[in-house]
């Protein structure tokens, strides 16, 4: 039996044959709650981009939102077990955008990531998470506003693609066994207890990601796209991925290299300005964005990769109570905030809606529907100045009055007046 309803007088997103969107002016857009705070961000999140298409819009423009389930509220709609129903997938499937809060993944056992479930069925390739610095947020760098970043991380495959063997399980035996009598691995250092992980890596994966990067470069007239990888220990994935960045550039996008390379550069069609492809080795790159920010734009990586490193920069602009992203393919985009559920602040209306708002921004901008998404970043920077703040910022703000998650929803509503 269906648990969705879908919302009468709203009507879908379509895609059209050159991939751009078919945005009616009811759209359904269907949302996931989500687990831990998800229940008091996801709420405060609808009400603040209701107000601001409806400011924006004056009734012209209206979103349709269509609750589908996902976590652990989905276990109690749908039974127990029941943790990503198919009319969940279908339903994002069916509507090309889409927004999600949270989602609880146990550590060390239990079930696997259902955040990572959705982007591999839905083939969500590019996480896409942009850095920016909004004034007045309490930082721990002396120059946050030089921080100005955003990172494709790849989505889809790494050590996330979920192929991994329990130590001491038959099939972790049977496949040290292979490695060592079949391909000669003689440096499992204790084999008996180990767990093993396989990271696939592939051409294909990479190629789309970074033709996404760059593209994205060219169309936000930005100087660089840096490639961060661990590729002088593996090899033959992080390595690889690196080369065949380069190789990409130079093939699709005419890049050439610079002083012999690996470093290549080309000329972006549409501004005549340079944009630089570069690389870095991960650890140095994490030490490089605290000391030289500015010498990094937009950033291409794998998927652990940029999965700290999502983290490591939204902490020089405040926290991942501010750091908004997107999941998308080429057709499908579901918007979803870098943080997950803070458990111990569920339910309590205390934590920052700021990723969820603005990973709704994004979503808005997506849709062409600019003049609502402008409405919440100028809401945002006045809530900010004005130092009503959620916890967060407050306990690092001289002068602030801390106000709840949903306090914070109604200062941004008031700012829009
Ligand atoms: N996409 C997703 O759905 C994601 C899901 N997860 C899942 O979430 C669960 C918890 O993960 P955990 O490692 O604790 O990471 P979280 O991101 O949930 O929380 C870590 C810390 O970040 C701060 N924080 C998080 N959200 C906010 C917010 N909205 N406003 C202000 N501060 C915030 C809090 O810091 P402080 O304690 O300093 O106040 C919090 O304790 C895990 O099951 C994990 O798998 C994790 C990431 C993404
Ligand atoms: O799937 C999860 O639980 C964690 C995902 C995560 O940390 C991320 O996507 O940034
Ligand atoms: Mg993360």
């Amino acid at each position: 039996m269906s648990h969705i309803t879908v919302p009468a007088g709203g009507q879908k997103i379509t895609v059209n044959a050159d991939l751009s969107l078919n945005v009616p002016d009811q759209p359904i857009i269907p949302f996931i709650e989500g687990d831990g705070v998800g229940v008091d961000v996801t709420p405060v999140m609808l009400k603040v981009v209701d107000a601001a298409v409806e400011k924006a819009y004056g009734g012209a423009k209206k979103i349709h939102w269509m609750e589908v389930y996902a976590g652990e509220k989905c276990t109690r709609v749908y039974g127990a077990d029941v943790w990503l129903p198919d009319e969940t997938i279908q339903a994002v499937k069916d509507h090309p955008v889409s927004i999600k809060g949270p989602l609880t993944t146990p550590v060390g056992g239990g079930i696997r990531s259902l955040n990572v479930t959705l982007r591999q069925e839905l083939d969500l390739y590019v996480c896409l998470r942009p850095v920016r610095y909004f004034d007045g947020v309490p930082s721990p760098v002396k120059e946050p506003h030089k921080v100005d970043m955003v990172i494709f991380r790849e989505n889809s495959e790494d050590i996330y693609a979920g192929i991994e063997y329990e130590a001491g399980s038959d099939k972790a035996r049977k496949l040290i066994a292979f490695l060592r009598d079949e391909l000669g691995a003689k440096k499992l250092r204790f084999p008996e207890s180990s767990g093993l992980g396989v990271k696939p890596v592939s051409r294909e994966g990479t190629e789309r990601l970074v033709r996404k990067a760059i593209q994205y470069a060219i169309d936000h007239d930005k100087p660089s796209v840096t490639l961060v990888h661990k590729g002088n220990i593996m090899k033959f994935t992080e390595g690889a991925f690196r080369d065949w960045g380069y190789a990409l550039a130079q093939k699709e996008f005419g890049a050439e290299p610079i002083d012999g390379g690996p470093w290549c550069r080309l000329k972006n069609p549409r501004t005549g300005k340079i944009i630089t492809i570069k690389d870095v080795i991960a650890d140095a790159f994490l030490q490089q964005i605290i000391l030289r920010p500015v010498e990094y734009s937009v950033i291409a990586t794998l998927n652990l990769n940029g999965d700290y490193i999502s983290d490591a920069l939204a902490a020089q602009v405040g926290g991942i109570g501010i750091a908004p992203g997107a999941n998308m393919s080429d057709s499908v985009a579901m918007f979803e905030a870098t943080h997950g559920t803070a458990p111990k602040y569920a339910g309590k209306d205390y934590v920052n809606p700021g990723s969820s708002i603005l990973s709704a921004e994004m979503m808005l901008r997506h849709m062409g529907w600019t003049a609502a998404a402008d409405l919440i970043i100028s809401a945002m920077e006045k809530a900010i100045l004005s130092k009503k703040v959620t916890y967060d910022f407050a306990r690092l703000m001289d002068g602030a009055t801390q106000v709840s998650c949903s306090g914070f929803g109604d200062v941004m509503i008031a700012q829009m007046e």
